[in-house]
């Protein structure tokens, strides 16, 4: 996927903006503060239908303004150019795609692939577990069709069962929606599961590049209930009596998580900053090595501030991997990351300034 024009209106400290991004290598560079980000922040948003550093609501329109509007073009390997825009106001959104309005933000996600590492992707590995749910469900809405309507039914039925527990509902009710909650959820187990087995491939082949003190790796599911001992629906209706007093559901699917084990390092708790930082870059690669098999090109990859996220070491090695994978990559800086100088990689460089982009600037 070859992101080709990024238009912004009223996007944080854009008033009005236009990016072209080239194949390959991009480099963004500007002071603090003059936006470089908010690039990246843009193209996520489109892709993930929010922002990796806050809610829509929480300032992403540029003060003053009613809504912020993010247009993009893109082109595929078949060479089909596509385009698509969002329009939101931090409440309600309205959002096109190739000439027609959608229903659901899911329909542009769908069409979009882009995967970021920012300052805030260490909490992949460091942070609470709906991070790690929401970073297998976004790869697996890219690659599996049956997990959308899974996830979908899955989620109803558990609002319903959550709804009736807090009235202390009816024991029909109840067994009827726990019924659906166990058949979408054993089936979204599975779709997890194959979908974490795959990514284990990739990761086994991609972190001795990133982290070789890692040793082998193992990734593993959580399911959210003690699988290995009962079924779902037998989980649910030991557990109603305490959900009943809880109000809410306490087991299943949307208890979920990712458990990494890794020969020579410790658990998760013990990692370095530093090694937090590569192991969640590696899963994030693992992601996109997966999705570029399954759906024959490689999504955008952006990096944020690299040069102060990682040392020079690992730097050379990321940059070593993306440009073996041949995907588009932005990456953003305050100044160019000391590795990618010392790597004679093409690279086309952009500059920002007081909220106003030039390039492609050839160095
Ligand atoms: N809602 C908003 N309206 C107007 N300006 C905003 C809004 N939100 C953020 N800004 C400004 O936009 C800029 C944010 O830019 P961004 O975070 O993209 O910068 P950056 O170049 O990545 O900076 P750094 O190198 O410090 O990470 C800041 O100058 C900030 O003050």
């Amino acid at each position: 996927m070859l992101i080709q024009r990024l238009h912004l209106h009223s996007f944080r400290r854009f008033a009005e903006t236009e990016f072209s991004p080239v194949a390959g290598f991009n480099l963004i560079t500007g002071d603090n503060g003059s936006g470089k980000t908010t690039l990246l922040e843009a193209l996520h948003l489109l892709a993930h239908g929010r922002s990796f550093r806050a809610r829509v609501r929480d300032g992403l329109v540029r003060q003053g303004d009613p809504a912020l509007q993010a247009y993009v073009e893109w082109r595929l390997p078949d060479q089909s150019t596509h385009r698509a825009g969002l329009r939101h106001t931090g409440s309600q959104w309205q959002a096109r795609l190739d000439g027609s309005d959608l229903r659901q933000i899911s329909q542009l996600c769908e069409a979009l692939a882009v995967i970021s590492f920012e300052p805030g992707s260490h909490a992949l590995v460091d942070g609470g577990s709906e991070g790690r749910r929401r970073y297998l469900d976004w790869g697996m809405f890219h690659v599996e069709h049956d997990f959308l309507p899974q996830w979908r039914r899955y989620t109803r039925a558990l609002k319903q069962r959550n709804a009736l527990l807090r009235q202390s509902g009816g024991r029909g009710q109840l067994d009827a929606w726990e019924h659906e909650l166990a058949q979408s959820g054993e089936v979204l187990t599975q779709l997890r599961e194959s979908y974490v087995a795959s990514l284990q491939e990739h990761l086994v082949a991609l972190l001795p590049q990133l982290l070789p003190a890692a040793g082998a790796v193992v990734l593993t599911l959580s399911p959210g209930w003690k699988r290995q001992e009962l079924a779902l629906a037998d989980a649910l209706l030991l557990a109603r009596e305490r959900d009943l007093s809880l109000g809410h559901t306490s087991v299943g699917p949307h208890r979920a998580d990712l458990r990494f084990g890794l020969q020579h390092l410790p658990g998760r708790e013990g990692l370095s900053r530093g090694q937090t930082k590569q192991l969640a870059l590696a899963l994030l690669l693992a992601q996109a090595t997966q999705l570029a098999q399954t759906l024959g090109h490689w999504p955008v990859l952006q990096l944020d501030d690299l040069g102060s996220e990682l040392d020079r070491q690992h730097q050379q090695r990321v940059l070593a991997v993306l440009a073996a994978s041949g995907a588009q990559v932005l990456v953003t800086g305050t100044e160019p990351p000391p590795a990618l100088a010392t790597m004679a990689l093409p690279v086309t460089m952009f500059h920002v300034e007081h909220g106003v982009i030039t390039g492609p600037l050839h160095p």
